[in-house]
């Protein structure tokens, strides 16, 4: 056991944006899930840990704003974390609530956008990397809504609170559509497109569900349709060895079972044998066990204190019978997470983000204006699709686009096709609307060496680690 002897405090810190070096990789992590589950603990443990080369400034900055047309993106405040109160109507009753906890409301009012960081300037092995951490408000889970059960679940909680970070995400998309369109194209033009979203469940909430309630299976699944999600597990330190492993198994089961669409850290065809072996290891960890460092309230800000351990500080959670390392391989998957997005797997969630998510919001974007111009707009001289019955039978029956009966419809060789004039062409191309060759929806490259179902199953597999996050099967 250790003692507790705080040698070092140090200020969590918005750090300014410094001299944007264009040929550094920019990178951009959100950190999202249950409410109170360590998200933003999480980005200042992270943030401690970083090699931080713009330190110009250490002041906390709160609220200052980022210029952006579509966003206001705001840096990291302390203040604007959310407080789900949850209570069942049972349990109010029970409880005789005074009225005004009486009612609540979902997302809770305080916050309802993510926030950005600033862009922090770090240095990993050797890699100059422009790093942006999203924070994000926590997913309020009520308690009567710790199941399993779809039945049990609340729309309206999911509704608005996957709204919000949806917008954030997608509107990165349209940044980047809006800057690909421009006749001169700026270089340096950030890349603020959202590339790893980790899902942070709170272990505690887990162990009642016994696995995903049913709020995350339909957050999980919706978020992952656009960003590559990585599925984490937070406030491991209150749970046992033995709670862990029944934890994660639960989660993995639910995974496979619904399909969830998650980063699978899959195999690339020509991967050498080390690189196979590093994203089994990596996908084993799945959902990965995360501890933060301990925090105290300074003032108005919150820091982070240092333990001495051995002669050494160490960032982690003092209890009375013993310490938590965060940084210790042994105790969290803390440094594995970190490896994974700023070392082996950066390129890869990137290249994912640019190649997959993006393109096939893109597309559907695409389709969505395509079907819109594809109405019968005569009037305005645009073509008219072939593909919208001109009328609809009293019968509602629309008859197969081959059947030989005479057919109010109008066949595609009657329509009068319509060019579209250059002045048209010129400035659907600069909305990025006009397309000439058919809209082809971008697939998913399936890298895995094996099925799905095998990856998920091989979560079972034993990892070499020893102590709190070690899963065997049973
Ligand atoms: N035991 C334990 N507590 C933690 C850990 N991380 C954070 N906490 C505590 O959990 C509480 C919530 O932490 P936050 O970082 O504010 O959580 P959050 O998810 O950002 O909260 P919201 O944004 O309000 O949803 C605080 O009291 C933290 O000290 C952890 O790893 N273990």
């Amino acid at each position: 056991m250790s003692t507790v002897n705080s040698s070092r405090f140090s200020i969590a810190t918005g750090l300014s944006m410094g001299r944007r070096r264009h040929n550094a990789n920019q990178f951009n992590i959100m950190i999202t899930g249950h409410s109170l589950s360590g998200k933003s603990s999480f980005i200042r443990t992270f943030q401690h840990t970083l090699n931080i080369k713009n330190k110009a400034s250490k002041t906390v900055k709160k609220e200052k704003k980022v210029e952006s047309q579509f966003n206001d993106l705001k840096i990291i405040d302390d203040e604007n974390s959310s407080i789900a109160i949850s209570l069942s109507p049972e349990m109010r009753e029970e409880l005789n609530a005074p009225p005004e906890i009486e009612t609540y409301d979902f997302p809770p009012k305080n916050v309802i956008k993510p926030v950005a960081s600033d862009i922090f300037e770090i240095v990993e092995d050797g890699e100059r990397i422009n790093l942006r951490l999203i924070d994000t408000p926590g997913l309020p889970i009520p308690i009567h809504n710790i199941s399993k059960n779809a039945s049990d679940f609340d729309p309206k909680i999911v509704g608005e609170w996957c709204t919000s970070i949806l917008l954030y995400i997608e509107n990165q998309y349209e940044i980047t559509l809006l800057e690909e369109s421009r006749v001169r194209r700026n270089r340096r033009f950030p890349d603020s497109q959202v590339h790893v979203c980790l899902y942070l469940i709170d272990a505690t909430t887990a162990s009642v569900a016994n696995g995903l309630t049913a709020i995350d299976i339909i957050t999980i699944q919706k978020l992952a349709e656009r960003v590559n999600l990585v599925p984490c597990l937070s406030k491991a330190d209150l749970m046992t060895v033995k709670q862990l492993e029944r934890i994660k198994k639960a989660i993995r089961n639910d995974i496979d079972e619904h399909n969830l669409p998650i980063y699978m850290f899959d195999d690339d065809e020509d991967d050498d044998q080390d690189i196979k072996d590093q994203n089994a290891m990596f996908r084993n960890m799945i959902p990965f066990v995360l501890v933060n460092a301990e925090e105290t309230e300074v003032g108005d800000r919150i820091g982070i204190e240092y333990i001495e351990e051995d002669g050494k500080n160490i960032l982690g959670r003092q209890y009375t019978w013993g310490t938590v390392d965060v940084e210790n391989p042994e105790h969290c998957d803390f440094c594995d997470v970190k490896t994974f997005l700023l070392d082996t797997h950066i390129n890869e969630l990137k290249q994912l983000t640019k190649d997959y998510y993006y393109e096939s919001w893109r597309t559907n974007k695409l389709i969505e204006v395509k079907g819109a111009i594809s109405k019968p707009i005569i009037s305005s001289g645009l073509r008219q699709s072939t593909a919208i019955p001109q009328s609809i039978p009293p019968n509602g029956n629309i008859s197969p686009p081959n059947s030989n009966h005479s057919s109010p419809m109008i066949s595609p060789q009657q329509i009068p096709q319509q060019p579209l004039t250059p002045q048209q062409v010129a400035m659907m191309a600069a909305n990025n609307v006009y397309q000439p060759e058919e809209i082809n929806m971008p697939v998913k490259p399936h890298r895995r060496t094996g099925s799905r179902a095998e990856s998920i199953k091989s979560f079972n597999s034993t990892t070499s680690k020893q102590g709190a996050q070690v899963i065997r099967e049973e």
